[in-house]
This record gives structure tokens, sequence and C-alpha cells, in this order.
């Protein structure tokens, strides 16, 4: 059964408006927690203007789930995960301006230096997933670099959805083979929700995980947080 991490960036943006503790992003990932989330992401950025750094430290005392950090693997990141030891640390290939991860990585170009981080996340007692496009020339590199899993980046797939679903996962279906043929663990998120979960978990049996944030928290504002969560794990299951 593919797992929910819930991803908190979102409770953080809100927090953030005015500037004092509310919503408590503490309080939220232990509530998402009771309510079903299997796990925690969080993606703090170089401006932290979501997820702060120090946010990342309080909620690592408290997340009894999976905690995954993702982020772009500068200093201060690899010091973040030094520190925590997160059950993942997700490497995502953003620059500091990006608004939000808008691709995966290059996994030829880059072959060599994730190879490095890769095995200092590993060394940390971290599992280790690397945000990747659904094309299959990224997949025996990503192998090479030793890396535990590979997230595959959804938003192309959430945004032909509504028009054409086969065609949309198709390529994921493909790609996902090849992970496996490879013994790589998989991972999928961006711009999942409810009406394009189902049919990507479906069609991905083997799919060990997903991490869904903005939608999930637009989506709160409506069903409220409970039954939010407990609508996308139904997702997950059917
Ligand atoms: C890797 C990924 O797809 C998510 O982490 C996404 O980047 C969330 O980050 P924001 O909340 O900053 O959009
Ligand atoms: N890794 C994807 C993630 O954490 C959440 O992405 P989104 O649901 O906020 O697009």
């Amino acid at each position: 059964m593919t797992k929910l991490s819930v991803n908190i960036n979102k409770i953080a943006t809100l927090r953030n408006a005015r500037g004092a503790n509310n919503p408590d992003v503490v309080k939220v990932a232990m509530d998402c927690e009771r309510f079903g989330a299997q796990g925690i992401t969080v993606h703090p950025r170089p401006d932290e203007r979501h997820i702060r750094y120090q946010d990342v430290l309080d909620l690592a005392t408290v997340v009894s789930t999976e905690f995954n950090i993702e982020g772009y693997p500068d200093q201060r990141y690899m010091q973040l995960c030094k520190e925590v030891k997160p059950a993942q640390a997700t490497l995502v290939p953003d620059p500091p301006d990006a608004i939000t991860s808008n691709t995966g990585w290059d996994t030829i170009s880059n072959q060599s230096q994730l190879r490095d981080i890769v095995a200092e996340l590993q060394s940390y007692g971290c599992r280790v997933s690397i945000f990747i496009n659904p094309e299959d020339k990224y997949f025996e590199p990503a192998k090479l670099t030793g890396t535990d899993r590979v997230e595959l980046y959804t938003e192309p797939y959430a945004s032909l959805f509504p028009k054409d679903k086969e065609k949309a996962v198709k390529p994921y279906v493909e790609v996902a083979l090849i992970a496996k043929e490879l013994g790589l663990g998989l991972n999928a998120g961006h711009d999942l929700d409810l009406h394009n979960l189902a049919y990507l978990a479906q069609s991905i049996p083997f799919l060990e995980e997903v991490s869904i944030g903005h939608a999930l928290v637009c989506d709160a504002l409506y069903y409220g947080l409970q039954n939010t969560i407990q609508m996308y794990r139904r997702q997950l299951e059917l």
C-alpha cells in the first residue's frame, strides 16, 4: 500500500503571514500523524519563506512517523540532515529562487556529485531519494549514484490528467517498471490531489510513498484536516 506523507510547507506559509505562531507547525504535524499521515515532509528553502530551519529541528523531536526532508543539497541542507538524521532525505535540484520545484535532476551530468552526496546522507542513516523526471535516460545513472529511491516529479502527470489520463500516466508506468527492474524504490509527488491520486497509485501498484502538500492543505479548508487526510488515505486504498 502506498504511504501518504503530508507536506506541511503551506502550514508554515500561513504561520509566517502574521509573524506569530499560529498555526503551530509542530502541533499540526502531530495532528496530521494522529489523523492518519504516515509521514511528514518538509522542504526548507534558503529564504525560509515557509518552513524554517529551526522548524525542522523542532519537528525532529516530535515526528513519530517517517520524517522526510526535501531540498537542494547545499551546505545548510547537509548540516541539517547530519543533525536531524531524518528517515528520508529527498534531493531536489531547485535553484534558491525557485517558486516551487519544477524539474527533476539531470542524473547524467550530476552523477558524480550526487554519488558523493548520497553516500554522505546514507552515512548519517538517511534513506535517500532523488527527485526525477519520468524519462528513462535518467534511471540507470540514478541507480549508479547509490540512491535508495527516486521520487517521480508528477506535475506533468497532474497537468495532463484532466484532458487525457491514460496519456498522462503512460510515461510514469514505463519508468516505474525500469526503476523496479533496477531495484530502486519509488516515490512520487508534486501537484497530486484528490482527483488524480488514485489513478496514479492504481497504475503503479508498487509505488511506495506519495508526498502531498499544496492540494491537501487547500482541501483541508473545505473538509477539515482530519477528514482530508482520511480522504487522501482512502484514494490510496482503492
Ligand atoms: C519536491 C516537491 O515537489 C515539493 O517539495 C514541492 O517543491 C513543495 O515545495 P513548495 O511548498 O515550496 O512548493
Ligand atoms: N514532494 C512533493 C511534495 O512534498 C508536495 O508537493 P505539492 O503537493 O505541494 O505539490
